[in-house]
């Protein structure tokens, strides 16, 4: 059994944002009372998220928690039921273009053109951004390179791999060198290797001043790439910090100074104790 110390709510150093207390013109993501019902069902409940710019934001949580409700209204593709949402200053759903222009997406679910290569998509993709055809030539064909698609650029999508379509999806993302990129499970369906090389152009990217947020199930990555992690359970905010800052918060400093960010994630969701036997395998 786990000798990890209950998580303690109200502990000192807890700063989750109050919808009041944050400036969105000074951040490069900010939800205000977010909400976001499915007829009875309350998917997002007032939702108050606060990135700075330059940060790796990682949003984690169980199964059903909220988080591609979240990120869809983030990036103007599912409009919110309440609250407001800004990006890098914009308000999201009153300045949708605007918004849309300094951020990069990649959903959950890639609605790809099937019947374009991937070279096309991407060129496709840089032309919506603006970008001048000649850096769309150059950046097209290192993101194809470095992401090791060169030898399937010419390719339809149709005939790519969840992995291919992940990484051309990427590609199609950052080619106009977003402030804001918004990922939902990027390494989902990505092998190792590949899963290095995304890592280390999101690293690259926030060295070079890019805001990303990012969900995931991986723990090890979030561990790994983050400076910050909020933590969504039911559709409410339930931790948010460093993950030194997680790990100070859990009661009694000195066994949770060790603590995973597994540890800290099932303490807070509350999965820690539960028994998963299966009775009828005794
Ligand atoms: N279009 C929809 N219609 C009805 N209910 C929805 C819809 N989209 C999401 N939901 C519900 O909202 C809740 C949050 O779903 P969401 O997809 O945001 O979770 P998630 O945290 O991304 O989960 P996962 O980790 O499994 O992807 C779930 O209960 C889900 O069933």
């Amino acid at each position: 059994m786990s000798t990890f110390p209950e998580y303690n709510p109200d502990a000192q150093s807890l700063s989750i944002p109050t919808a009041s207390s944050v400036q969105p013109e000074h951040q490069a993501v900010v939800t205000r009372d977010l909400v976001r019902t499915f007829g009875q069902k309350l998917a997002v409940n007032h939702l108050n998220l606060s990135v700075r710019s330059g940060e790796f934001f990682g949003f984690l949580g169980p199964n059903g928690a909220g988080k591609s409700t979240t990120i869809k209204m983030l990036v103007g593709l599912l409009r919110p039921s309440g609250g407001e949402v800004w990006v890098d200053g914009i308000n999201v759903w009153q300045e949708p273009l605007r918004a849309r222009a300094i951020m990069g997406v990649l959903p959950e679910y890639l609605n790809l053109y099937e019947r374009l290569s991937g070279r096309e998509f991407i060129t496709f993709s840089g032309h919506m951004y603006g970008v001048s055809p000649a850096d769309i030539e150059r950046r097209r064909e290192e993101l194809l390179q470095v992401l090791d698609l060169s030898n399937d650029a010419d390719k339809m999508i149709v005939d790519y791999s969840v992995g291919m379509r992940k990484k051309v999806a990427l590609a199609a993302a950052i080619i106009h060198r977003p402030r804001v990129l918004f990922l939902d499970e990027p390494f989902e369906g990505i092998d190792p290797v590949s899963s290095r090389t995304v890592r280390d152009i999101l690293q690259d990217l926030t060295h070079r001043g890019t805001t990303i947020f990012f969900s995931s199930h991986i723990m090890e990555v979030v561990e790994r790439l983050c400076t910050r992690v909020g933590i969504i359970n039911q559709g409410t905010l339930v931790a948010e910090g460093s993950l030194q800052e997680l790990r100070d918060r859990a009661q009694g400093n000195h066994e949770g100074k060790d603590a995973t960010l597994e540890d800290i994630f099932l303490n807070v969701v509350g999965a820690r104790n539960e028994n998963h036997n299966l009775s009828w395998l005794e």
